[in-house]
């Protein structure tokens, strides 16, 4: 940092180089007013998948977490000054979404660390810590020890490697005081996941109810003003993961007059059911786009000292339901994980400055780890910008046309690369949008971060190949197969080593600094949020962004003949959901085995990690020397 003179000012000066890329899309706008503040008040993170050096290409959600470590300081501090309490809860995924976590081995060994320096009152465990052994296996060695008592992992378990037995990768439940002495019961449950590594066990939420431990921290010998239930799972009791609604009504069939607060994750939106006059669930979205916040007042409890209404704020004043008599007042709020918003929610904090030394610590950690991981190496220029589901699917821009065109062209093995091939992913393995300019290392993972590999069926008559997409596209997905299914976990085989050194000679752009538009009367794309108390979750309002509904899978095709059609055509998928593919097959009349018939198209250290990068080695190298940064970037025009 050349004219910095101390270790501080070169952090803040890095961190706005890595925030000012040039790429960086549209201005930021404000919170629309201040915060509720109730007796008790959450902040909750969910499925952050590892993001967290924040949207370097999205201002609207650039806060890194070492800004979030100042904010939550900061919050802390005010929850004090007003005397009410405010916890911290994370409910998981941490992996799998951005190079921060996932270009180190093990995925988050990197990461977690730097997600340690939040002081959370209670995390849980969501599905992306479980579907590789390597990672499941950090997770209990590392993560679960640095949080001890407040890791509740209620009803996940893992073969300790050192007894052989099964053993809670966390704690089952937590009780403990709050600082202004409410007693919360609190448990960690993840949904009924089925898609884990075969060192661990997911107890069905179904069963997880009827056991001894449950219903006796259900009953516990000392008061409970408050049930937490923090779960990786869909807040909406109607969408078909979630097993919340069967926790809160097991708990409140029990405990008719304690109120029940959960938090949820797993479909990566923002919302807030109530279940009923005293229970209500957040779900705070994803990749640090969103930090819930969750405020109520009228928590019954001969223990507490603090204000039910603490002064000079705004206190919430929402009953769960229309009826409610039980005194329970709500507010919800989603805020875009922004500098602008968290400076705006950290005032009357009494601290005259927003950063605070450990965040500012925290972002220069950031720096070196994507140092370290060479997350800036280029591998080539995006043309355009191809989103995930902001234009239709098929039309020009939606990624998952430049998907089909990668893995008809990159996805050969060389030894078959004469016979016909259809190459079919799974579209939940493309996880962000691909933003027009630079495609680095760190983009790679953004856009395609699992370790699924190519398998195939050799040639497969022509009839039965062509249906082969259609009819997947109509079956269940992967994630939900029963437990019966005898398919070797993809998630036994080790991670794939890193392809840096791939990637040599291209050339690096210094960036471009540009000054950060921050406007706060426009309105800007983002999320419009509708749940069960309305329309006015959103901390900043925005216009919508479109959303359009995917295809589960899309495939690309190769060396086809230029006239008529083939006798027989190699059908390669990945791992992940290789046994729906012989299902599909054996119900056109086909007479496929696993064991039999399926076996790797490419060697199985080649992944879904590497066809995009080497799709732009091939197409977008050429561009980088022009590569149109900072124009047309965002949004595809319509
Ligand atoms: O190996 C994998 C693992 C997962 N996926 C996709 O991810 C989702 C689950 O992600 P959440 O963040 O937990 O919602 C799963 O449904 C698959 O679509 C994958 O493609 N490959
Ligand atoms: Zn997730
Ligand atoms: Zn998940």
């Amino acid at each position: 940092c050349g004219g910095c003179n101390n270790p501080l000012e070169a952090v803040v000066h890095e961190r706005n180089v890595r925030r000012m890329q040039p790429e960086a899309s549209g201005a930021v706008s404000g919170p629309k007013a201040e915060l509720e503040w109730g007796q008790l008040n959450f902040m909750h993170t969910t499925d952050t998948h590892g993001w967290l050096e924040g949207h370097l290409k999205e201002q609207n959600y650039g806060a890194d977490w070492g800004d979030f470590v100042s904010f939550s300081r900061h919050m802390v501090q005010k929850a004090g000054n007003l005397g009410v309490d405010l916890l911290l809860v994370d409910t998981g995924d941490l992996h799998d979404g951005n190079g921060l976590s996932d270009a180190a081995l093990p995925n988050g060994v990197l990461s977690n660390p730097i997600f340690d320096e939040i002081q959370y009152d209670a995390l849980t465990i969501g599905n992306h810590e479980l579907y590789i052994s390597d990672i499941a296996y950090e997770t209990f060695a590392n993560f679960s020890k640095v949080w001890g008592e407040k890791y509740i992992t209620s009803n996940v378990q893992i073969v300790n490697p050192a007894t052989g037995q099964l053993e809670y990768i966390g704690k089952k439940y937590r009780y403990f005081t709050t600082p202004h002495g409410l007693r919360i019961m609190t448990f960690g449950v993840l949904f009924d996941f089925t898609g884990n590594s075969n060192v661990s066990k997911v107890i069905k939420a179904a069963d997880m109810i009827k056991q001894d431990w449950f219903l006796a921290a259900v009953n516990y010998p000392q008061p409970i003003d408050l049930f937490l239930i923090i779960g990786h799972n869909p807040v909406r009791t109607t969408d078909s993961s979630s097993t919340i609604g069967l926790l809160q009504k097991t708990i409140r069939a029990m405990r008719p007059e304690v109120p029940i607060q959960a938090f949820g994750g797993h479909s990566h939106i923002r919302d807030f059911q109530v279940y009923d006059d005293k229970s209500t669930g957040l779900e705070s979205g994803r990749y640090c786009e969103t930090l819930g916040w969750l405020s109520m007042s009228g928590i019954n409890s001969s223990t507490f000292t603090g204000n039910v209404k603490p002064r000079g704020v705004a206190n919430p004043t929402r009953k769960a339901t229309n009826t409610s008599t039980s005194g329970l007042v709500y507010s919800r709020r989603y805020l875009d994980w922004n500098r602008l918003t968290f400076e705006y929610h950290a005032t009357k904090s009494q601290e005259s400055t927003f950063d605070y030394h450990s965040g500012l610590r925290v972002t220069g950690d950031i720096t070196n780890v994507r140092k370290k991981l060479n997350l800036t190496s280029l591998y080539g220029c995006a043309p355009a910008t191809y989103c995930a589901s902001c234009l239709p699917f098929g039309a020009p821009g939606n990624i998952n046309s430049l998907i089909s065109t990668a893995l008809g062209e990159i996805v050969v093995n060389p030894s078959r690369a004469t016979t016909p091939r259809y190459v079919i992913v799974n579209t939940g393995s493309i996880r962000f949008d691909l933003v027009k300019g630079p495609f680095t290392y760190d983009d790679s993972f953004i856009v395609s971060p699992f370790n699924d590999a190519f398998q195939y069926i050799k040639d497969v008559p022509y009839d039965m190949a062509r249906k082969v997409l259609a009819s997947i596209n109509g079956a269940p997905l992967p994630d939900k197969r029963d437990l019966f299914d005898t398919t070797p976990r993809l998630a036994d085989r080790t991670c794939a080593d890193p392809i840096m050194s791939q990637i040599s000679g291209v050339t690096k752009r210094e960036p471009i600094i540009q000054p950060i538009t921050r406007r706060q009367t426009i309105v800007t794309p983002g999320y419009v949020t509708k749940d069960d108390f309305g329309t006015d979750g959103d901390d900043t309002v925005h216009s919508k962004i479109p959303s359009y509904a995917q295809p589960n899978y899309v495939q690309g095709n190769g060396s086809f003949p230029t006239t008529g059609t083939p006798a027989t055509v190699d059908v390669v998928f990945l791992d992940y959901f290789a046994t729906t593919v012989v299902k599909v097959l054996n119900a056109m009349g086909g007479s496929y085995t696993y064991a039999n018939d399926v076996s790797y198209y490419l060697d199985p250290s080649y992944t879904t990690q590497n066809y995009l990068p080497d799709y732009a080695k091939k197409y977008w190298q050429a561009n980088v020397p022009n590569c149109p940064v900072g124009q047309g970037v965002g949004y595809p025009d319509k």
